[in-house]
């Protein structure tokens, strides 16, 4: 692996009597694009939100480029984008005047591609006065992702960042992820539902069940390795197997 970006040992956090995350460890190298999965409720936004320190975990520890998350330097703090499910976006500004706030907290700003996705991803002018807050929920979507994208990320973590968007709001977000986010060398930590979309993006998948990483590893060697499993069961070959079928035998 190449030298680890998000280093996570013995992490733990529980809500009231629900353990969510238990002594999971889990490590992430540069570069890698990882597609992480799990049932609903199974800790994935928590295991987000303490692995960027936004969270304080029970126990464990969360290491982001060798840094102690809980004591992030600013200029650490300024490779990380990332896309929450539930984007509390400034809903009373803008979205030209949120764009301008942000611009002026990070030193890296690249507003060629930001008036470039603007564009793309259809914003007008009269949505681009708009508060936010009267934008619908997929176009608030595509303004948190490229939020996110602005400052050239060297990490991205991405939290159901299509749940939202439409068929072709998906394929725009998905060309932009494969072209101007993974060929830069980003590390990319997506999870999603869609498993279509991750079969388009992720070289890599991790499954989180019972609070730790359950399998992780390339998603067509996990399809391979599942079909040699299904082969030696039935006797024969039992043909191809999908993300869908190695999801539910996963996770149940
Ligand atoms: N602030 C909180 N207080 C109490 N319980 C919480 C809190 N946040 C999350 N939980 C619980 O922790 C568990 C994991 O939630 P989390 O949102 O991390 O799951 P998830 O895998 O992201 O789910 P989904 O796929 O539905 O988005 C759930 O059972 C949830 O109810």
């Amino acid at each position: 692996m190449n030298a680890p970006i998000i280093q996570m040992h013995g992490v733990a956090k529980h809500f009231g009597s629900a353990i969510v995350l238990n002594n999971l460890n889990w490590e992430v190298g540069q570069g890698q694009v990882i597609g992480l999965l799990g049932r609903n409720g199974a800790g994935k936004s928590t295991l987000m939100e303490c692995l960027l320190g936004l969270r304080e975990p029970d126990a464990g520890s969360v290491r982001l480029f060798g840094e102690d998350v809980a004591a992030l330097s600013d200029a650490t703090r300024a490779r990380i984008g990332y896309v929450p499910q539930k984007h509390g976006l400034f809903e009373w500004m803008t979205p030209v005047q949120m764009l301008d706030y942000f611009k002026a907290l990070y030193p890296r700003w690249n507003t060629v591609k930001v008036d470039a996705l603007l564009e793309r991803w259809g914003f007008d002018a009269l949505m681009l006065a708009k508060p936010i807050g009267r934008l619908s929920g997929g176009e608030q979507q595509r303004l948190a992702i490229i939020r996110a994208l602005a400052h050239d990320p060297e990490l991205l973590a991405l939290d159901e960042p299509v749940s939202a968007l439409d068929p072709a709001g998906r394929r725009l977000f998905l060309a932009e992820l494969v072209d101007g986010v993974i060929d830069r060398g980003t590390t990319v930590v997506f999870s999603t539902h869609i498993l279509t979309d991750l079969e388009r993006v992720a070289l890599d998948v991790a499954f989180l069940k019972d609070g730790r990483i359950a399998l992780q590893g390339p998603l067509d060697d996990l399809l391979e390795g599942a079909r040699g499993v299904a082969d030696a069961a039935g006797g024969r070959r039992a043909g191809p197997v999908s993300l869908e079928d190695l999801f539910i035998k996963v996770t149940q």
